[in-house]
């Protein structure tokens, strides 16, 4: 059974959101940081395995990393749109950056309602895991999945990953099978669109 899944980073500027689509491409911390410019794509699968094998699902991943620099903001919309989950990172070290991951909940509340949404505070290195288990949530945020993780160390990446797997809808599995019949059914109509052309 396989699934395809587009995921959005979201977030202000330096939270984290890179390092964190590293982290779960590679499982890996970059050495280097340079701030996106626009946005940037990778993909990622993951194999879920059960006792049953033939049940066994595979999710590949469309990460899309925004920018959270000011000047970019205005193309972000464009990276949402049809996003299945949505990733709002904060850091647990910057209360306003929660609040700026507020903004974006807001805004997806508004134009894109089907996206799931997982609030991400990132940089759990920097502080307690007092403080990062008693983040005063806003209210609006109350109700969405929160996990605090560290790019860095890879703090509680196998938590977030679990959350991004059940959010994911049984409908959206497919069999090797359908999938070959989608393309069957593609290829068909194309052949006769091509005809009517003609
Ligand atoms: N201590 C610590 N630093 C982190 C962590 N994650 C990211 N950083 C640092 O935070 C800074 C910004 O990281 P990025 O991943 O580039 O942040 P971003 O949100 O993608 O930034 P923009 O591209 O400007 O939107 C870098 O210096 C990272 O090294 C973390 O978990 N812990």
């Amino acid at each position: 059974m396989e699934a395809t899944i587009k995921v959005v980073l979201l977030g202000d500027s330096s939270v984290g959101k890179t390092s964190i689509v590293t982290r779960l491409k590679s499982g890996k911390f970059p050495e280097k940081h340079a701030a996106t410019i626009g946005a940037a794509f990778v993909t990622k699968t993951i194999e879920v395995s059960t006792s049953d094998t033939s049940m066994e699902k595979r999710i590949h991943m469309e990460i899309w990393d925004t920018a959270g620099q000011e000047r970019y903001k205005s193309l972000v919309p464009m990276y949402y749109r049809d996003a299945n989950i949505a990733l709002l990172v904060f850091e647990l070290n910057n209360a306003a950056s929660l609040q700026c991951a507020l903004t974006w909940f807001q805004d997806l509340q508004d134009r894109a309602q089907e996206t799931q949404v997982i609030l991400v505070g990132n940089k759990q290195d920097l502080v307690s895991e007092e403080q990062s288990s008693k983040v005063e949530i806003p209210v609006e945020l109350q109700g969405v999945p929160y996990v605090p993780v560290s790019a860095k160390t890879g703090y509680n990446f196998d938590a977030l990953n679990e959350i991004i797997i059940s959010l994911v809808p049984g409908d959206q599995f497919k069999t090797s099978k359908d999938n070959e019949q989608g393309n069957k059914v593609e290829l068909n109509n194309k052949s006769s669109r091509s005809g009517c052309i003609c």
